[in-house]
């Protein structure tokens, strides 16, 4: 629940990335050491990858935020349904599993719904470094086991830059021997994912650039890692004072990975200062229209397309926003319709004329689209009722209480949570 029309404004300290942590997670799979994960976010989606290391056979301890994982053995290879298709990022113990123990099932991933989301690209890299993959259909429906025929090695040519194919088989490949990843996505998470390898004693070069050499290790150590900045909630509440037209600092945050939010916010008019580790925005009261396109990095994130559309719901004149990355990922606009968005969608581009949102009763249908419903009502005259918090929960750590905390009057509906204004 959230009565809008509070200007957002304080500092609020970014947390550690998901979408990071759970490919490190998976990649502690590797090694028979401790692994010790340093500021690791409390959400639903690490939760679950637990759950599922846990059935392989790691165990693990929480010290705060830092994450100590260890599995000895692996022991169990099959990775059960109920798990993985909860969350996309479970895939990825494929490669893993194949890599320590020789074989591995991984069924069908789950996770968030705005679009077909294939993993041809992920067989195929499994493939092309010598494992063997075979597809089953079950009962809960398809499953991948991959067999290792010999120690990892060979040359993936990849036809688009993913992220989910780089990170499997960067796993694979790292307990194995020579091999050559093309066209890799750049993605601050790949880097991050390259940089724990690399620290566990595989070999790679070309890291953050489209070619990526590895050369594995038959033995894997373990390791201490602090895991990178979450660049999508930053910029998911980035947008939320902008579009409150408020003003905030954020802390513990890397600047550097955000280029295409801060040049769009400041081509809006916004002031944007930034310091090594800390970015602050100073919202306008007539900031100008946009156009974007979601891209690969350096480009503009997927994940902020949602709740970038949410802000330029709010911004007086044309905006045109598409997403190369998930083409029709666009379950917030009929949402956002319903609290007063003019938005309409025409040959995969949603076009926005801005103006002022009321409150609505709306759903978020997956994660980032509910970080853009969020935004949309925080900006509205009125009150808005958000369903769906599951999804949300899945990629925002305590959204209500850090919102309150830069002043938003945001509440869970139940009785003892009620608005903090009541
Ligand atoms: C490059 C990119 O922006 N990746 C985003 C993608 O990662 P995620 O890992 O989910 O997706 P990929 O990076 O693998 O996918 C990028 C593109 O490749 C296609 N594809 C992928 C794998 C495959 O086997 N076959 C195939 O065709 C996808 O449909 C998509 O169009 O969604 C995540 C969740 O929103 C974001 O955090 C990532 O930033
Ligand atoms: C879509 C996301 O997660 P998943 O890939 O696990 O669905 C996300 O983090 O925005």
């Amino acid at each position: 629940m959230v009565r809008g029309g509070v200007p957002l404004k304080g500092e609020l300290r970014v947390l550690p990335a998901k979408n990071s942590a759970l490919k490190l997670m998976a990649a502690s799979l590797l090694t028979d050491q401790p692994v010790v994960l340093e500021e690791v976010p409390r959400l639903r989606d690490i939760d679950v990858l637990l759950e599922l290391l846990g059935h392989l056979g790691t165990r693990h301890a929480w010290e705060g935020r830092t994450l100590h994982l260890h599995t000895p053995e692996i022991r169990s290879t099959q990775a059960p349904f109920e798990l993985v298709s909860k969350m996309r990022a479970s895939f990825n113990v494929l490669g893993a599993l194949a890599a320590r123990a020789g074989e591995g099932t991984v069924p069908l991933p789950g996770g968030c719904t705005f679009a077909e989301r294939p993993v041809d690209q992920h067989i195929k890299a499994l493939r092309a470094l010598g494992f063997e993959v075979t597809a089953q259909v079950t009962e809960q429906g398809m499953a991948y086991t991959a067999r290792r025929l010999k120690p990892a090695s060979g040359r993936v040519v990849y036809d688009l830059p993913t992220l989910g194919g780089t990170e499997q088989a960067l796993l694979a490949a790292a307990l194995g021997g020579e091999a050559v990843l093309v066209n890799t996505p750049q993605e601050p998470e790949i880097v991050d994912l390259c940089r724990f390898l690399v620290r566990m004693g595989v070999e790679i070069e070309g890291i953050g650039s489209s070619i990526l050499h590895i050369r594995g290790k038959p033995h894997l150590r373990g390791v201490r890692y602090r895991v990178i900045p979450d660049r999508i909630e930053a910029g998911t509440y980035l947008l939320a004072a902008a579009a409150t037209r408020g003003s905030i600092t954020l802390t513990h945050v890397e600047p550097f990975h955000m280029d295409a939010l801060l040049d769009k916010l400041s081509y809006s008019g916004h002031r944007i200062t930034t310091g090594r580790d800390w970015i602050r925005l100073e919202a306008v009261p007539d900031p100008q229209p946009f156009n974007l396109e979601a891209r690969e990095y350096p480009g503009f994130v997927t994940d902020l397309q949602p709740p970038a559309t949410a802000y330029l719901c709010t911004v007086p004149g044309t905006s045109l926003v598409s997403d190369r990355i998930y083409p029709d990922r666009f379950t917030h606009a009929g949402e956002l319709a319903r609290m007063g968005a003019d938005i309409t969608l025409k040959d995969r581009t949603l076009i926005i004329q801005g103006r002022p949102l009321s409150g609505a009763a709306v759903e978020a249908r997956d994660i980032r689209a509910g970080g853009g419903l969020i935004i949309a009502a925080l900006a509205a005259e009125g009150e808005s009722h958000i369903a769906g918090l599951h999804h949300i929960e899945r990629g925002y750590e305590d959204v209500e209480n850090r919102l309150r905390s830069l002043g938003a009057q945001v509440g869970l509906q139940q009785p003892e949570l009620a608005l903090a204004a009541d």
